[in-house]
């Protein structure tokens, strides 16, 4: 891990790794909402829950049509379905892309965006960074090469040509920490700030890794909103604190996966049940 002045490394990242202390009940730890998957990619759901489970937090509350709901109850039934309050929400990973309107979807997507809370948006929720609703929070975006390209109007070619420049333009324009995906992670803020992780495994290069890593960086932040301001005048230091979170992310990510790969292919849900191993020797200091 090296960011600009090479100052993020593992201990940062243990660092962003919230400890449970004996006062926290389940919501003094954070409850990430999550709106996410459809009848389309109902898998995308049941992953980024998963890796929010797997990272540590108070709850995921999971908002989703019905087939997609009891895939994520099937596979972990400690998620709650029910309406109500979230520290952070993510929205995005695997909801429909065809163009169809949808009510429903479009109403969670609402309730989520008028939270107050910072956000996290991947994949089918990254064009809501402009929605007026979702400006007034923190908020990550979590894009690839081809998300960053059609978000911003550029073509794929130029993200990849030059993608420091790229996520630090979209950063700017779009007043947000972004994220940009690929075998090497790099996060901008909207004051010039970069952050690089080059730690993960080509393995990773298959489908839902992104979900995960949305879960992974939806718990962080859910477990972080109370050191958050979510004010105007500390806006900055609360673009510094997401980029750091998405940072930790990234690197949890990276290192599950390669646990998970250790030389050879690795499913998604082998590198999510990593993931609690890696933040365990996060805070050992065992994770070098
Ligand atoms: N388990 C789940 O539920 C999962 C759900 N997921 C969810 O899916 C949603 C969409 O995410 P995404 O990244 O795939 O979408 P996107 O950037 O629009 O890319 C489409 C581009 O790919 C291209 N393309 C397609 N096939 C190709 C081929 N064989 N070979 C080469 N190119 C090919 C295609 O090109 P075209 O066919 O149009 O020429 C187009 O340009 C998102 O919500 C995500 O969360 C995923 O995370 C996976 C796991
Ligand atoms: N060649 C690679 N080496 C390392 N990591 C990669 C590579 N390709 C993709 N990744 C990582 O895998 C994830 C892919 O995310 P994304 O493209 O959103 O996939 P999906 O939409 O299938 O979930 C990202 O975290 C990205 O950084």
């Amino acid at each position: 891990m090296s960011g600009e002045a090479g100052t993020f490394g593992v201990s940062d990242a243990a660092a962003c790794i919230r400890v449970p202390e004996d006062s926290d009940d389940k919501y003094a730890r954070g409850v990430l909402g999550v709106v996410a998957g459809s009848d389309r990619y109902p898998g995308a759901a049941v992953l980024a829950v998963e890796a929010a489970l797997r990272t540590g937090l108070g709850m995921v509350r999971y908002l989703g049509p019905r087939r997609a709901a009891d895939l994520v109850l099937a596979r972990r039934p400690e998620t709650v379905t029910a309406a109500g309050r979230a520290q952070a929400w993510l929205i995005g990973s695997g909801l429909d892309d065809s163009g169809e309107t949808d009510p429903l979807a479009e109403h969670r997507v609402s309730v989520a965006l008028e939270a107050g809370a910072p956000l996290v948006l991947d994949a089918g929720a990254l064009p809501l960074a402009r929605d007026p609703r979702a400006r007034s929070v923190p908020r990550v975006l979590t894009p690839h090469a081809g998300e960053l390209a059609r978000l911003t109007g550029v073509d794929r070619a130029t993200v990849t040509a030059d993608p420091e420049r790229a996520v630090r333009d979209a950063a700017v324009t779009l007043d947000a920490v972004v994220l940009l995906k690929g075998a090497t992670t790099r996060i901008a803020t909207p004051d010039g700030r970069m952050l690089v992780v080059a730690e993960a495994t080509p393995w990773l290069a298959t489908a839902g890794a992104g979900d995960a890593l949305a879960g992974i960086l939806g718990a962080l932040v859910a477990t972080h909103a109370r050191d958050l301001a979510l004010s105007e005048i500390a806006r900055g230091a609360d673009h510094d604190r997401l980029a750091e979170l998405a940072a930790a992310a990234a690197i949890v990510h990276g290192r599950a996966a390669l646990r998970a790969s250790a030389g050879g292919p690795l499913t998604i849900l082998d590198l999510c049940a990593a993931v609690p191993a890696v933040i365990r020797g996060l805070l050992d200091g065992s994770e070098r």
